[in-house]
């Protein structure tokens, strides 16, 4: 670590971790998540790799950076509803090396080639219950699903192939040794808007969560990756009222394809303003100029046996979070080889990319903000608003509605048809930092090695 600096200078404030009752809640490649359940908070500190340059002030530059541009352009893209802020905070130099010991024996082995390093991090509400004004009045179980739903929208090249990113690339996780068993889920029957094929998506997690599914109950993980059906059964049957014959895995799938596509208002957003200096104005219109001078992903591409991704769709309903999502996803129109050409020719851009500098890596960010509007984005800027969603996750937090007080009526809700009973239900989107510049670089070599690993597959015998 090197290059001292004064976290408030950020608008950082101090937080003693130590104080407070935390919990390991979980995490991904980038970032830990702790839990404080005595304030239904979480903090998310970032960790890093052994080769990571850990310059203090361009961590804090791009921590304050993601801050805003969750607060401003995620929000206006996704909807104010669904995406909440959250703000910075530095931890006591001590506290660093204290937290991996004692999250050592919590972690996965698969995560541990990344530590905490950094003493700083962001604070949040904890969108695995429903906001407590609202919640503490039922004093039953909050469970939440979360979904990563992968990419389910493709520009016109890439939607000409036989396969999705997600099938292909798990013939990449099956060679790598990152899943055991290849995903029965298709992100395109979830964004398909077709009841049946939505349905179907969700029991194909049910059966390979794999990092796209897990469930929480109270904040605790009770289903997930490693988890077998039976275990969400028995989670299924401690929740839901039980109803002679009826199918669980039908009625939570029936009440998720609800949530999802149920139009959410703005006034459900109880603790937040909405910004309105930056607004979306919808996917920008294809120029086909660019594709035949940048190009665009080979239509051979992956060599793969496996059965054709179905890319039909029909169109979601207006303000749901699902049309959000597609609509976010559909802002890039021309796919990573025209976007990494397009990259490649602009020296400007191949610099900030090759940068070790964190900050810089994401510096787009400030000039997407001065625009202010979505149709004066370049193909890269909209890539790359495009590529967080894809990769984000919902968090769908259920608690059955037990009155029709004031505070639950500003939240919407769901039946569970054979038992009438209805839940109300809160969908936070989480993990919308925005990605490098250098990700466009990541995803051509990613495409490569799904490319081998299908090549391979091909080869093998059966
Ligand atoms: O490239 P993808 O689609 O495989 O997505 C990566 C994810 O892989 P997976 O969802 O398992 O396929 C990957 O998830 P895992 O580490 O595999 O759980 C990360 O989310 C990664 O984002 P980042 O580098 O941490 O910002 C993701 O990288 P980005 O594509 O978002 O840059
Ligand atoms: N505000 C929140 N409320 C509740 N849980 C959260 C919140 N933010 C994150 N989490 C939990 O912590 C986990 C890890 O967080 P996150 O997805 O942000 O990590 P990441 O490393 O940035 O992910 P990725 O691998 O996609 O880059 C999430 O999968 C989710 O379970």
């Amino acid at each position: 670590m090197s290059g001292s600096v004064c976290p408030e200078h950020f608008g950082a404030v101090t937080f003693e971790l130590r104080k407070h009752n935390w919990k390991y809640r979980g995490e991904g490649n980038a970032n830990i998540a702790l839990s404080l359940p005595d304030e239904r908070q979480l903090i998310r500190l970032p960790k890093f790799g052994s080769n990571d340059t850990l310059e203090e002030v361009e961590i804090w530059r791009r921590l304050s950076t993601n801050i805003l541009f969750i607060s401003v352009v995620m929000k206006q893209i996704l909807g104010p509803m669904f995406v909440s802020p959250s703000s910075l905070i530095y931890l006591p130099h001590n506290e660093i090396e204290y937290l991996n010991q004692e999250l050592d024996v919590v972690r996965p082995d698969s995560r541990k080639h990344k530590k905490l390093a950094f003493c700083g991090g962001e604070i949040c509400d904890d969108h695995a219950f429903i906001p407590k004004v609202i919640s503490e009045k039922f004093g039953n179980q909050s469970v939440c699903i979360e979904l990563k739903l992968k990419q389910g929208i493709f520009p016109p090249a890439e939607s000409q192939l036989k396969n999705c990113a997600f099938c292909c690339k798990q013939e990449l996780k099956l060679r790598d040794g990152s899943c055991s068993e290849r995903s029965k889920y298709c992100p395109l029957d979830m964004f398909s808007g077709h009841q049946e094929r939505m349905i179907y998506a969700l029991k194909s997690l049910f059966l390979t969560p794999q990092n796209n599914l897990r469930i929480f109950c109270d904040g605790n993980l009770v289903f997930g990756d490693g988890y077998s059906i039976e275990d969400l059964q028995l989670v299924l049957t401690q929740w839901m009222h039980c109803t002679a014959g009826s199918d669980l895995f039908e009625r939570l799938s029936c009440l998720l394809v609800q949530a999802l596509t149920k139009k959410v208002n703005n006034n459900c957003d109880i603790t937040t303003n909405s910004p309105t200096s930056w607004f979306h104005d919808g996917a920008p219109r294809l120029d086909s100029r660019i594709t035949e001078q940048y190009g665009s992903i080979n239509e051979d591409f992956p060599l793969s046996n496996k059965k054709p991704c179905d890319f039909e769709r029909e169109t979601l309903p207006e303000g749901c979070i699902l049309h959000h999502l597609a609509q976010a996803q559909s802002l890039d129109q021309y796919g990573v080889v025209a976007v990494y050409n397009m990259l490649m020719s602009d020296q400007h851009s191949v610099i900030a990319s090759e940068t070790k500098s964190a900050s810089s890596n994401t510096d787009y960010v400030h000039g997407i903000m001065k625009k202010r509007c979505s149709s004066q984005l370049s193909p890269i800027e909209l890539y790359l608003i495009s590529a967080t969603v894809r990769d984000c996750s919902l968090l769908i937090c259920f608690q059955e509605l037990k009155d029709q007080s004031f505070e639950s009526l500003r939240l919407p809700t769901v039946e569970d048809e054979p038992s009438k009973t209805k839940y109300i239900f809160k969908i936070t989107a989480v993990d919308l930092d925005p990605k490098p510049l250098s990700c466009i670089k990541s995803h051509m070599k990613r495409n490569a090695m799904i490319q081998d690993a299908c090549i391979k597959a091909a080869l093998a015998p059966s």
